[in-house]
């Protein structure tokens, strides 16, 4: 498949230089001058946070409470965010601290943010959030939480100054509906991880067998 534009790429495309034009405490505004495939040098309007060690910013976690005679549910955060200007629904998530690991910072996240105590069983590579504005990058870590486990009974969050978290667990197997249904009653703003991962459900249980039927 060739560019809309028609352009033939014959360059590699690369940074050339990134300019701080301002910055703040936690994030700042760079200049990156880069060629893009054509040999062309641009410049591209590039936000970026001052907090980052390595090649991630954080992680998101994917965190599934499991409970004897409950289904398996999801467990998500409910917060105002200022940059939205409004609460939204995401898994629990916080950023790296230095040398940390993705795993030891998503089980610190997890306790601090719900107060469960889980399990890794998985992380993704590291992923980006936002690249058409920022480098902004996370692993998710997907964690299982033993809902019968004592010290999950009764979770005691850990929040630090400033932190208002409420904790929303959601059934798994109705993830988009009540998903849905939250999204109705509450002025709230979806995480794009959140939604794709229910979307991701439904059509993978839909008919996962059914093929496309020829047209004539
Ligand atoms: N962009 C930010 N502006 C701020 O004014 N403060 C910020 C920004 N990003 C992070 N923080 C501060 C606010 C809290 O003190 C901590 C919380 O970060 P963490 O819990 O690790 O991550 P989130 O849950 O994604 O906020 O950082």
């Amino acid at each position: 498949m060739s560019n809309a534009g028609e352009q033939k790429a014959t360059t590699i495309p690369h940074v050339v230089s990134e300019e701080v034009v301002a910055a703040g405490k936690w994030v700042k505004l760079e200049k990156t001058t880069y060629v893009d495939p054509s040999g062309s040098t641009r410049i591209w309007e590039t936000v970026k946070r001052t907090t980052r060690q390595g090649n991630s910013d954080g992680v998101g976690i994917f965190a599934l409470l499991k409970r004897t005679l409950h289904k398996d549910c999801v467990v998500l955060v409910k917060q105002f965010r200022p940059p939205m200007g409004c609460y939204t629904l995401e898994f629990p998530a916080g950023l790296m601290d230095e040398n940390e690991t993705a795993e030891v910072a998503a089980l610190r996240e997890l306790k601090e943010e719900t107060g469960y105590q889980g399990e890794v069983v998985a992380v993704t590579p590291v992923t980006c959030l936002d690249p058409g504005l920022s480098n902004c990058s996370t692993n998710i870590v997907v964690v299982n939480i033993n809902g019968d486990d004592p010290v999950n009974i009764h979770p005691t969050q850990q929040l630090g100054d400033g932190e208002f978290v409420d904790v929303i667990l959601l059934p798994l197997n109705e993830f988009q509906t009540r998903i849905d249904d939250l999204l109705k009653k509450e002025n709230l703003v979806v995480d794009s991880k959140v939604y794709i991962y229910a979307m991701g459900m439904v059509q993978a249980l839909a008919k996962p067998n059914e093929l496309p039927v020829l047209k004539q």
